[in-house]
């Protein structure tokens, strides 16, 4: 029984399938076209992995593990602020405890490394001042030491930052990925009021200033002040308190004075980053709307506006570069001179002198000497310029020193080993006015950042799942399944009972499709393969034909009226853009199961407007919005929307491959299946016709496609979806009108046992919907068949008259609807009247 059903399936979908098959020469020849175009496609797939556009995310749709962010901060304004936020981010990270123990150790050994060097320095400088040949193998030593010490503090300051960067890097990841999922998650309405480049500049800033954050607090802040502690310490030690209380007081005067001039600066960083913003919405606006912007011969307008925010940002910037000049200067000025008073103090108040003389007197070794004053055993003083005015004036004045301060000074290795630590504070320091800075940059970026991470979505998800079927009809096929099973027993038996309910006329189209229901309930029991399919095809899983790898509803006719539709409802729905603007005010209406439904009315009144919310883009001002039964509120958004395929009025691709934009529709699907949907949507031969074929790159959101060919890729999405609920927005708006007649048929197909519902301003491709509302003015003012809606002769008639006059093959179209209305004989359903009125 399975393998009959499985049969039956297969022999279904053959005809559909058949030109995929290469049962002749010609079509043999067509699939190795159709190959190479494949690996061409697959070419392209990976050119898109390149390019980030995310073949192989589509081909595993669902979450990656990533772990959720932290609740961002109340506000962002300041590192105390910011820190903890870090921190948590950081603490969820596995290796961090061992990287950054790691990172921490090499940094250490950097700074001890950097301090200990000037030791040995002034060890060999010392050691040679008391000539004599005795004194030249320790003052190599020494020498040797020196340079080690460079060696390792060179070597562990490398390492640091790049042990700690897989950290750094996987939180930035993270905060990426679930920022960009977060904002991608948000409401259409914030969608609509904010410009792409802005929101794109600020996710970039944010993330950036998250890994200058880590790098300005962890690896320049915290080891600077270390540094600075222990050179302080030392300084107070081996010199005099003074010496040490100046080059703290230096310290704490280069700080304020750059926090000052900082603060200073947050307000116009504040002003660019606005310019920034508006300046790359203007851009990325213009370079989106290129085609527009030729055609109209607007490239100077486009360029002048550009330039407005231009001006605007180097107005800013050059605002920035002079308060960052008097930044840079006062930082000068305070360290040379900071440092030219310490080093006047240690000339001045040399102490230790007798000490340096012991160690010499007692001829120890030099390297004893070295690791007593790196233990602060003994102290010194020593004169040279101030650091600010660099090596040079500090050799020079080392050079003079012996002479000038002899009273004075312990020794002339003393004045090498002030000036190398003083060197050794001065680098950092600088990199600590720049980095703060950059702190400040990055607060004020972060601010944008975390206030898109609070922006809190406006249509909370809900938590129930999409029902299978809605509770009325659930009654009714209860009951159905038990007359059937008392009549019959066996799925044929539940296909005959089907039939029968089918073609009895006394039998309701709710009820038929209760009991088809019923029937393919039984049928399931008995074809767990069947089933699987059909669950394949709820879900929208995977291929249920393994010999075609395509499932198409319309390829299985008793699939196909299998009851999938959703029942949407509107519920005296009022809605509006903007509160004091109602678009919908008050529709009510109840698109059964498995029907067809169309929408027309005048342009603005309000027909897209239901789409959004039945597909729940937006929620109703009042009124309720249902789908099975469920109020949409409460409905798992997901579970609502994987049910739906949307053939959207304007469609806007990806800047990917033909092939990757119609798996759109369902990313797992094989390149079979995206194929035999572009077939059903008739685009298979128009690709074919593209030097690239199926690997074809559309451009930026498909301009290099005409505007027939996009809406295809898009009915192409819809077939591969196979959806409960098809939403045809204008689907065929932009095609010639025999291209339209033979998508609607496939339309019609693969409608068959959905819901669907049409939007169109043609009445002649949705005249042979089961149901027509009438929109005028957000009012349903009429709704019925057509023809029911032209026997009473209201505002639909009207429309249809008008719009019959209007087209030349649409007298036809007219003609039948007056004979209809006469002789009171329902319209043959379009588009089979639309194809053969054209014919004629
Ligand atoms: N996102 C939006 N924000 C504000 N107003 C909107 C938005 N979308 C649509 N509108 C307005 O709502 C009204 C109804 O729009 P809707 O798109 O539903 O009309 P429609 O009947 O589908 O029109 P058409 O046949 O021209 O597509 C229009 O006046 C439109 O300007």
């Amino acid at each position: 029984m399975q393998q009959r059903c499985a049969h039956r399936t297969s022999q279904a979908a053959r005809p559909l399938l058949l030109p995929l098959l290469p049962h002749k020469p010609a079509a043999l020849a067509r699939s190795r076209h159709l190959t190479c175009r494949i690996q061409a496609a697959a070419a392209a797939v990976s050119y898109s992995d390149m390019n980030g556009s995310s073949s192989a995310s589509w081909q595993a749709n669902k979450a990656h593990e990533v772990a959720p962010l932290p609740a961002p901060p109340k506000s962002g304004q300041s590192l105390a602020d910011v820190l903890p936020y870090l921190l948590k981010l950081a603490l969820s990270e596995k290796q961090l405890k061992w990287r950054l123990g790691a990172a921490f150790a090499c940094m250490l050994a950097s700074k001890a490394a950097g301090l200990s060097g000037p030791l040995f320095l002034k060890a060999a400088v010392d050691t040679l001042s008391a000539g004599g040949a005795a004194v030249l193998l320790p003052a190599v030593q020494c020498v040797l030491c020196f340079g080690l010490c460079g060696v390792v503090q060179h070597l562990t300051k490398e390492l640091t930052y790049p042990t700690f960067t897989p950290i750094s890097q996987a939180v930035a990841r993270r905060v990426a990925y679930q920022t960009f999922s977060h904002v991608l998650e948000l409401d259409i309405t914030f969608h609509m009021n904010r410009r792409t480049g802005r929101l794109s500049r600020i996710l970039e800033r944010g993330t950036r200033s998250i890994q200058m954050l880590y790098r300005a607090v962890l690896f320049t802040f915290a080891p600077t002040f270390i540094e600075l502690v222990f050179v302080v310490g030392l300084l107070a030690s081996r010199f005099s308190p003074m010496v040490a209380l100046l080059v703290g007081g230096t310290f704490v005067l280069y700080v304020a004075w750059t926090i000052a001039m900082t603060q200073a600066a947050v307000e116009v960083r504040k002003q660019v980053n606005q310019l920034d913003n508006l300046t790359t919405s203007k851009a990325v606006d213009a370079l989106l709307n290129a085609e527009t912007v030729a055609l109209f011969n607007n490239r100077q307008l486009e360029v002048n506006q550009y330039d407005h925010y231009l001006r605007g940002y180097q107005a800013a910037a050059i605002q920035t570069e002079r308060l960052s000049a008097l930044l840079n200067a006062g930082q000068s000025v305070i360290l040379s001179a900071g440092l030219t008073c310490v080093m006047v103090a240690a000339v001045i108040g040399g102490q230790g002198a007798e000490a340096m003389a012991a160690a010499k007197a007692t001829g120890s070794s030099m390297m004893a000497s070295a690791a007593s004053a790196m233990m602060g055993g003994g102290s010194g003083a020593a004169a040279a310029g101030a650091a600010g005015a660099a090596a040079a004036g500090a050799a020079g004045a080392a050079a003079a020193a012996p002479a000038s301060f002899a009273g004075a000074l312990a020794s002339p290795g003393d004045l090498v080993l002030l000036q190398g630590l003083l060197l050794q504070l001065w680098g950092p320091l600088q990199f600590l006015g720049w980095f703060y800075r950059e702190i400040r940059q990055s607060l004020v970026d972060m601010e944008e950042f975390f206030d898109i991470l609070k922006t809190k979505n406006s249509l909370p998800d809900g938590t129930t799942p999409l029902p299978d079927v809605p509770p009325s009809l659930a009654d009714k096929l209860a009951a159905a399944t038990a007359a059937v099973s008392n009549g019959h027993n066996g799925s044929s038996a539940a296909a005959a009972a089907a039939a029968a309910a089918i073609s009895g006329s006394a039998v309701s189209s709710t009820d038929k499709q209760s009991l088809v229901e019923a029937a393919l309930l039984l049928d399931q029991q008995q074809h767990p393969q069947h089933q699987r399919l059909q669950q394949q095809q709820h879900h929208n899983l995977g291929s249920a034909d393994p010999e075609y790898g395509f499932y198409s509803a319309a390829a299985d006719p008793t699939l196909s009226i299998s009851g999938l539709g959703l029942e949407v409802e509107l519920d005296d729905v009022v809605f509006g853009y903007h509160p004091e603007r109602q678009v919908l005010k008050g529709v009510s209406f109840k698109v059964k199961p498995g029907e067809s439904v169309a929408v027309v009315g005048p342009s603005g009144s309000g027909k897209s407007t239901i789409l959004k919310l039945a597909t729940r883009l937006y929620d109703a001002g009042s009124g309720i919005v249902k789908v099975n039964g469920v109020d949409v509120r409460d409905l798992q958004t997901a579970s609502l929307r994987s049910s739906v395929a949307v053939v959207p009025q304007d469609t806007v691709l990806f800047n990917d491959t033909i092939l990757q934009n119609i798996r759109y529709g369902k990313p797992n699907a094989s390149d079979e299946e995206v194929i035999a949907a572009s077939r059903m949507a008739h685009l298979h031969e128009a690709v074919l016709r593209m030097p690239d074929g199926y690997s074809t790159m559309v451009g930026e959101r498909g301009l290099k496609l005409s505007g027939g060919e996009k809406q295809r890729v898009a009915i192409a999405r819809a077939f591969l979806r196979a959806p409960r609920l098809l939403i045809c927005d204008e689907a065929t708006s932009a095609l010639d009108t025999a291209t339209e007649a033979s998508i609607l048929g496939s339309l019609n197909e693969l409608a068959r046992g959905r819901t669907s519902i049409f939007v169109a301003h043609r009445l002649s491709t949705v005249a042979g919907c089961d149901r027509i509302l009438v929109l005028s003015e957000g009012r349903l003012v009429e709704q019925g068949s057509h023809a029911q809606l032209i026997a009473s002769g209201g505002v639909y008639k009207d429309m249809w008259m008008r719009q019959a006059a209007e087209g030349s093959s649409s007298n036809n179209v007219a003609e039948a609807s007056s004979d209809e209305e006469a002789d009171g004989e329902p319209l043959e359903p379009l588009p089979a009247a639309l194809a053969r009125g054209r014919k004629e």
